[in-house]
């Protein structure tokens, strides 16, 4: 028999539902992510996308409908284990990396491994190793301020997959870059993540980032006007 653990959705979301005052911003979304898939998700200006994602990753609770992550049903922890859960399972990146400006590149990337109960030494090597798989072995000592945008954008990227999380929610994570350098980006975070197997849901407005997925979803007025399998090259 197949084994279950293997073969179920990493992430099933059903019925999802989630209103701010008047607006609804998702009206019953239903959506599996496989183990490993790399999602783009698509959509207008204000569709619904960051909430999808929000609620996905247990930042925001749903008005209805369940998400289950690796087995564990959201809405059964209270905030204490969601904050557990997110900490363990979940990297976030976003369109401006938003790095803390006063630590160097290396110490921006140590910090959840410091919180994840690492000891400084193991915590610098292992950002170090981060770095170097990102492209910037040389840049640890520098400070955010000192880099360029899409140095920065490694380093967040470096941040969000050093605690090694199953899934990594990135909202723009090229949006600011210029288009040479967002596809430079781009590359090395999928490269990376293929690598570890990292399941990503990755929100985006450029087709040609989306190409860069196994899978889009286009969200149109809260709900999922479309799934279709990418071309992976
Ligand atoms: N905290 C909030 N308070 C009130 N309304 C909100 C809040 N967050 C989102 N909304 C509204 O919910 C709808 C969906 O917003 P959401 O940010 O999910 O869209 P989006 O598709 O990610 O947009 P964009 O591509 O512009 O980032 C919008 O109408 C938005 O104004």
């Amino acid at each position: 028999m197949a084994d279950l653990a293997t073969t179920a959705p990493l992430i099933r979301a059903t019925g999802l539902r989630k209103s701010f005052g008047p607006t609804e911003a998702l009206r019953g979304i239903d959506l599996d992510i496989d183990r490993g898939e790399v999602v783009a998700v698509m959509g207008p200006s204000g569709s619904g996308k960051s909430t999808l994602i929000h609620c996905l990753a247990g930042v925001l609770t749903p008005d209805a409908g369940d998400v289950t992550i690796n087995g564990t049903e959201l809405g059964r922890l209270d905030a204490d284990a969601r904050a557990r859960l997110r900490l363990k399972e979940i990297g976030f990146v976003f369109q401006f990396g938003q790095l803390l400006p006063d630590l160097t590149a290396v110490d921006n990337v140590a910090l959840p491994l410091l919180m994840g109960g690492a000891s400084r030494r193991a915590a610098r090597a292992e950002s170090y190793a981060w770095l170097e798989r990102l492209g910037l072995g040389d840049q640890g000592d520098k400070f955010p301020g000192q880099m360029s945008g899409g140095q920065a954008q490694r380093v967040a990227i470096a941040r969000a997959l050093a605690t090694r999380p199953t899934v990594l929610f990135a909202d723009e994570p090229t949006g600011s870059l210029d288009s040479v350098a967002a596809e430079s980006v781009l590359e090395t975070m999928l490269d990376v993540v293929r690598e570890a197997r990292t399941t990503v849901l990755l929100i985006t407005h450029d087709p040609r980032t989306a190409a860069y997925a196994d899978r889009e979803v286009i969200v149109r007025d809260g709900r999922l006007s479309g799934s279709a399998l990418v071309g992976r090259s």
